[in-house]
């Protein structure tokens, strides 16, 4: 089992770390670590069987549980949330991104203390980012306040994952790293970062869906995923999550299935304009990022087309038009024709 601490910031806190199978059975010790008595456990509805098992494992640190986690974070669900905090000292979020989301509103809200499970590969943990919903608008923030104190994590817990999350949420991850090797600010250590996340999801993924019990992959595959959340947070991201967000905030698509679909895509848009930041990376796909990333997915059974998780061929003139409609930086200037085209490439599942 490893344990580290991390911190990037100035002002921002450090994150204490730890990685290895088991460590499911910490959360007591890291709670008494803090001095914290009164957990607040938090899972999806789908998850809330584990959530259960953790106030049964946490005994008489168990305050509550609360297991209506839901994606892109909605607002009346945090307000809910916050009520059944009262009394609590401190938040226990066993989930995805969006049980993870759950915890740092109410922690923005309310300054609890946080300790994360993470049970995909998504990597809101590693980050001070939340993104949250109100009246069917998503805006996302930064702030030290949301990003967890302690994050546990457990191999055991990403093995009950199912193959398809398995390797979406593997490829979101990958799409966090891949936008930070060009980033604007991106720097030394967050290009090293980017690269050991891209690489051990490009070597663990494939093992995880071959064996989904294969620990010694599910840890490399957990580690990855704290790579790719750290850049993630350390760095800015361009193209590929402004696509994302659009889609997924004004055609409602699924979260990682749309990073997994755009990601060649997106790649592919920049690969000239930032070759040189991009090259390490296009060396682990065999030359080529887009289509050596697209070949990837394929390998794996992602899903590959738009048009599969429910976008209509009609919706590609707005989507093309919402995603260019706020100004932002990124390595390729943002052209409407040439969004439409990269739309109608993934709508189709085309190789780029
Ligand atoms: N703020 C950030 O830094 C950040 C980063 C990445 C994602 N996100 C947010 O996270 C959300 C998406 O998170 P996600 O992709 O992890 O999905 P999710 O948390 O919504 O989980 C998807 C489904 O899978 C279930 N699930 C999760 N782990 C499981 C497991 N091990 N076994 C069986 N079922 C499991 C969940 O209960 C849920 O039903 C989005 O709202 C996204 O915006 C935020
Ligand atoms: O919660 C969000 O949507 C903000 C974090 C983010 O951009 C990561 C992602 O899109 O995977």
């Amino acid at each position: 089992m490893r344990t580290f601490h991390v911190g990037f910031e100035p002002g921002h806190p450090l994150v204490r770390v730890r990685l290895g199978a088991g460590v499911l059975a910490e959360i007591g010790s890291e709670m008494a670590a803090l001095g914290l008595s009164r957990a607040l456990v938090l899972t999806t509805p789908e998850q809330a069987a584990q959530g259960e098992a953790i106030l049964a494992q946490l005994g008489p640190r168990a305050h509550a549980r609360f297991s209506r986690a839901a994606m892109h974070t909605p607002i009346e669900i945090t307000e809910a949330a916050i009520a059944a905090a009262h009394g609590a000292d401190c938040i226990v979020a066993i989930g995805g991104g969006s049980t993870i989301g759950l915890g740092k509103a109410i922690a923005l809200r309310t300054d609890l203390p946080q300790i994360v499970l993470p049970t995909t590969y998504a990597g809101s943990e590693a980050t001070p980012i939340l993104g949250q919903t109100a009246n069917g608008i998503k805006e996302t923030l930064r702030s030290p306040k949301v990003q967890p104190e302690v994050i546990l994590y457990d191999p055991e817990l990403v093995a009950t994952l199912p193959a398809n999350l398995t390797v979406t949420s593997g490829l979101n991850a990958m799409a966090h790293a891949v936008e930070a090797l060009y980033a604007r600010d991106a720097n030394p250590l967050s290009d090293q970062l980017a690269l050991s996340g891209i690489r051990a999801f490009r070597d663990g993924l494939p093992q995880v869906v071959a064996d989904p019990g294969n620990l010694d992959a599910r840890e490399q595959t957990l580690f990855g995923s704290w790579l790719c959340g750290t850049v993630l947070g350390s760095v800015g991201m361009a193209l590929h999550h402004k696509l994302c967000h659009t889609l997924g905030g004004s055609f409602d698509l699924p979260h990682a299935e749309t990073h997994a679909i755009l990601l060649p895509h997106s790649a592919a848009y920049n690969a000239e304009a930032a070759e040189r930041e991009l090259a390490p990376a296009a060396e682990l796909f065999g030359g080529s990022i887009g289509g050596g990333l697209h070949d990837f997915a394929a390998s794996l059974n992602a899903p590959l087309a738009l048009r599969d998780i429910g976008l209509a061929e009609s919706d590609l003139d707005r989507a093309a038009d919402l995603a260019v409609k706020n100004p932002y930086w990124n390595p390729r200037p943002i052209e409407r024709d040439a969004i439409r085209a990269l739309l109608q490439s993934a709508w189709q599942g085309t190789r780029p």
